[in-house]
């Protein structure tokens, strides 16, 4: 049974040049903080929410197309790993799962042994980057790092640049730093810019990820104005959560920030990709955040280098669906242990 790639011929890991309404961007660099930009910003709650709730009714996937994107989906996840109980056995099984991340007769029936299918990056404390990295020697899976006092982002500022140095000394290829949340409601916006201007600074050659805490941001348009800052600071990716917040990825929040994403690109002629984060456990959710990045910024942040899901369970969901796919059965939840 072959897999229907979404759009004509895909292949996983191809770049597509990033273009906007036909300009082709380069990659996110600082600029200046432009206060007028943060200031002018205003965001129409209730639009947003009347949007947010159509997703599913303005496009939906069936049968090979589904199963293209799920496998999309997988190939821009950050298998994720985050709990107080981590262990480099845990770790160690995390990465297995990442290099191969469906059981070997789901990648035969899909027929798509040749994509070689791994995940788009394995995400762990700081304690265990030396033991993914070496975990996934001999692949291009990157060892992503949560630097910088995850998940509250609380120590003193030069611990937590310190931090990071040492997650990339350690190998992390990218790092998911937090921002200080009272920057934000206090409308500190000079002293958000520096902090994440300093993480970005520490990263060096590392990726960073910006985590705006969204759950904790109490507006959306503090969410849209902490955006706008973090990526005149030079963030590669926004990131909605720390996967511990009380509220965390939601899809009117993630509207938000893609649309952030997408002004900053029509301004800048800079891309920045986008990481919803936290309680996203099911291939339905991971479907309807594929559809919103489609609809707001088309087809280059369906790529892996602008678009990664953090998610320490989703996968189980999407193998169990595949699964459902090729043989019209579910199987137990249990059969399909994330790591
Ligand atoms: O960055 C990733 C999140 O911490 C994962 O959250 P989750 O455990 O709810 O999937």
């Amino acid at each position: 049974m072959a897999v229907k790639q979404q759009e004509q011929h895909p292949v996983i890991h191809q770049s597509v040049p990033v273009e906007l309404n036909g300009r082709l961007l380069e990659p996110n660099r600082r600029i200046p903080l432009n206060l007028e930009w943060v200031e002018e910003i205003r965001v129409n709650t209730s639009a947003v929410e009347r949007r947010a709730s159509t997703i599913d009714t303005r496009r939906s996937v069936k049968k090979e197309w589904q199963a293209a994107w799920l496998l999309r989906a997988i190939a821009c996840m950050d298998l994720t790993t985050l709990s107080g109980d981590d262990s480099a056995e845990r770790v160690k099984r995390l990465c297995a799962k990442a290099r191969y991340p469906l059981q070997r007769h789901i990648v035969e029936k899909l027929g798509i042994e040749e994509l070689n299918l791994t995940t788009g990056a394995v995400c762990v404390y700081h304690a265990f980057v030396e033991t993914a990295v070496k975990a996934l020697e001999g692949t291009d899976i990157p060892v992503a790092a949560v630097s910088t006092g995850f998940p509250a982002g609380l120590s003193p500022l030069a611990e937590r640049v310190q931090e990071i140095r040492r997650s990339v000394e350690a190998g992390a290829h990218e790092i998911d730093i937090v921002i200080t949340r009272a920057h934000v409601f206090n409308g500190e916006w000079q002293a958000l810019y520096d902090e994440v201007a300093a993480f970005k600074d520490a990263c060096g050659a590392a990726h960073m990820k910006a985590i705006l805490g969204t759950g904790d941001l109490l507006t959306l348009r503090n969410v849209a104005r902490a955006s706008v800052v973090a990526m005149m600071a030079g963030a590669d990716f926004i990131k909605t959560s720390t996967g511990k917040e009380a509220t965390n990825a939601t899809i009117p929040v993630s509207l938000v920030m893609v649309r952030a994403i997408r002004d900053y690109a029509e301004r800048t002629g800079m891309s920045v990709g986008f990481k919803p984060a936290g309680g996203i456990k099911t291939a339905k959710q991971a479907l309807q955040w594929m559809y919103v990045m489609k609809d707001e910024l088309g087809r280059p942040w369906l790529e892996p280098s602008l678009f990664r899901f953090g998610a320490s369970s989703m996968l189980a969901d999407i193998e169990r669906q595949l699964e459902h796919y090729i043989t019209g059965r579910y199987s137990a939840a249990y059969r399909h242990p994330i790591a």
